[in-house]
């Protein structure tokens, strides 16, 4: 918990006392305290006797969200009551890590005995809170450009109650409408009724009449609001709306990297010792009594894994409190997020986003903020959506069940090299669009890896992907309405030209894998880009070579949990820094994800828009 207690310690005095007054607490009249604010601090000294040591805390308002003046029903109370809300981090219960969890502190202001100026009294301590804490507390590590939210703001919060494992609505009743409440952000809830709902609904919006607009869902419908907005006439202006995410999925790839943005620890991450060391025990009283003997990469797996759902079913045969209480130390880690997410929804931080603009075969162009993937992880993907009841896990069953089948893809990939110190300016911020032109062969030199003609053929798979795999396959197909608005593409020839001389074209033809992040996290737990940033205008491009084993690639995967696997000097595996690349793949089947949504199979390019979008982050 972020609270300091007060012995010799130096922060108290280095900021002044800006209000002071003598309370009760509101659940216990007897203990009487001595409350202080400063800019930094809500400072609460017990003047009844308490524990020695623990006698002076100090509330930190960075962990603030709200504050609330108000009178008790009853009538004959001349007292008026002062709540304040905090979310600090705290350490989590029987594992390693912290986590922010909500802790009110309450107090009953009854100087007086009319009841007009204790509100008064009440009123005026709630508003000198509530104007610190909505302050600013530290600007962002990167540098970043940051707005707040207007305060009050309107926002329409959009929730998918199908999403992840149909727990949205519920996971909005019991967290996130109490937070928003305390905080005092006013929000229009939507409940999507069905695929495209959300899309039509700000495509035809009036945007003038919000602040901001919220998803809670997996990353596909707010895939669908980015790509309504972009389908407006007046793009432009609705694509600079903040957007604020919140987990409601079971990837919740956005959500986890706007977590990874504000500096704290990875809920999932924090578990992973004790987690290991429990499930080493486990296994192996398991093996060693049934003689069982799983190859290495699926103990290996199962270990980081698969953990909470064994320890679920574990628990579920009654082995004992401890260890059931150690799984929900695990499993909490999805309203772990949610929280977090939360609490920087109410502090209301804008940054800059970066966009990418995709062309398919079709011709049809739509954008993405996340990801794009073809082969093994676009196949794990969608294969594991009939797994989708046991949540963020689903990937890892995915995982496992590919792997035992790992297949060779052949394909095309070139690419545009980032530039190493990008100083490019975020198109947001004006309304030129500033990255370099394409057409011409450059005057860079063509890249060493490309001594081939940098064409591509531009042929259309399209007997695949748009069939028969539940909800998701629809994804690309609703999109039919023909070319979006949206910036001009600068740096893409037309899919059917061939490429700028400046663009690397990858030798091999056969590969595994293919993954463009413009975010850190492609799921909860899969920390794919450590050091992409909201708007750093670059699309993070992996490619795994065919011939990687099944147990490097395991490996990898595993890795990518911390974001391990960019230092993992795996031969196979090539990361490229890039502003625009294309992929023409040749085997006549396959997936090709975008956001987690598939779209036609066949080539494809893509573009980075630095800063297009604007996100709520921390
Ligand atoms: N009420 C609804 N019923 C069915 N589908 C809906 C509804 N509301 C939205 N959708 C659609 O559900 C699709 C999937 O949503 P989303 O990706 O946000 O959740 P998810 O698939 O559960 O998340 P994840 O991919 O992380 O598991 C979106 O394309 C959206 O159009």
């Amino acid at each position: 918990m972020d609270q300091r207690t007060a012995e010799p310690d130096r922060n108290y005095s280095i900021s002044p006392v800006s209000l002071y007054g003598e309370f009760t607490l509101t659940g216990n009249p007897k203990v009487r305290c001595a409350v202080s604010l400063t800019e930094r601090d809500l400072i609460v000294q017990r003047l009844t006797s308490a524990p020695a040591g623990r006698s002076k805390v100090a509330l930190s308002l960075k962990d603030c969200v709200g504050c609330r003046a108000y009178r008790a029903d009853d009538n004959a109370d001349p007292a008026a009551y002062l709540a304040v809300y905090f979310y600090p981090l705290t350490r989590r219960w029987m594992s390693p890590g912290r986590s922010r969890h909500r802790a009110e502190h309450s107090f009953r202001v009854a100087a007086l005995q009319d009841p007009r100026a204790n509100l008064e009294e009440a009123e005026k301590w709630a508003r000198a809170v509530r104007e610190r804490a909505a302050r600013p507390q530290s600007p962002r590590s990167d540098g970043g450009a940051l707005s707040v939210l207007s305060r009050p703001s309107r926002m329409m919060l959009l929730v998918n109650p199908q999403s992840g494992k149909g727990q949205a609505l519920t996971l909005y009743n019991n967290h996130i409408q109490p937070m928003l409440n305390e905080a005092g952000v006013t929000h229009t809830l939507v409940i999507t009724e069905r695929q495209n709902h959300a899309r039509e609904l700000v495509k035809e919006a009036d945007m003038s009449q919000w602040d901001a607009l919220v998803i809670m869902s997996g990353d596909g419908l707010l895939f669908e609001v980015i790509n309504g907005l972009l389908e407006r006439a007046d793009w432009e202006e609705a694509i600079r709306t903040p957007m604020g995410i919140l987990p409601g999925g079971s990837g919740n790839g956005l959500a986890a990297s706007v977590h990874h943005y504000s500096g704290l620890p990875a809920p999932a991450a924090a578990t992973m010792r004790g987690r290991d060391q429990s499930l080493h025990c486990f296994l192996s009283s398991r093996t060693s009594r049934r003689s069982l003997s799983p190859p290495r990469w699926l103990q290996q797996a199962v270990l980081q894994r698969l953990w909470p759902q064994c320890v679920w079913y574990y628990s579920r045969l009654n082995v004992g409190f401890a260890r059931a209480t150690r799984i929900k130390a695990s499993l909490v880690s999805t309203e772990e997020l949610l929280v977090s997410c939360g609490f920087l929804l109410c502090q209301g931080l804008v940054a800059h986003m970066d966009l990418v603009s995709i062309h398919l075969c079709s011709g049809l162009r739509l954008f993405s903020f996340l990801s794009m993937a073809w082969g093994f992880v676009a196949d794990v993907d969608i294969e594991s959506e009939k797994y989708r009841h046991v949540g963020a896990a689903r990937f890892t069953v995915g995982t496992l069940v590919r792997l035992a089948s790992l297949r060779v893809y052949r394909g095309r990939l070139a690419y545009l090299p980032a530039p190493e110190d990008d100083h490019s300016e975020v198109e947001g911020s004006r309304n030129d669009v500033t990255l370099r032109c394409n057409g011409q062969a450059s005057s860079l030199d063509p890249s060493r890896d490309s001594p081939r003609p940098k064409t591509f053929h531009n042929s259309c798979h399209s007997n695949n992907s748009c069939k028969a795999r539940g909800r998701r396959e629809s994804a690309p197909c609703r999109s039919a309405s023909g070319a979006l608005a949206g910036p001009p593409d600068s740096l893409l020839p037309p899919l059917d030209q061939p490429l700028p001389g400046d663009w690397v074209v990858v030798q091999e033809e056969d590969f595994v894998l293919m993954l463009a992040m413009y975010q850190s996290h492609l799921a909860e737990d899969l920390l794919a880009a450590p050091d992409a940033t909201p708007d750093d205008g670059v699309i993070h491009l992996f490619y795994v070579r065919a011939g990687i084993s099944r147990a490097a690639l395991l490996k990898l995967f595993l890795a990518m949990e911390k974001g391990a696997h960019v230092g993992a000097n795996c031969r196979h595996m090539v990361h490229a820094k890039v502003r625009a690349l294309r992929l023409e793949p040749l085997s006549p089947k396959g997936v090709i994800t975008v956001d987690g949504e598939v779209v036609e199979y066949g080539p494809v390019q893509a573009e980075v828009h630095r800063g297009l979008g604007r996100l709520i982050t921390g």
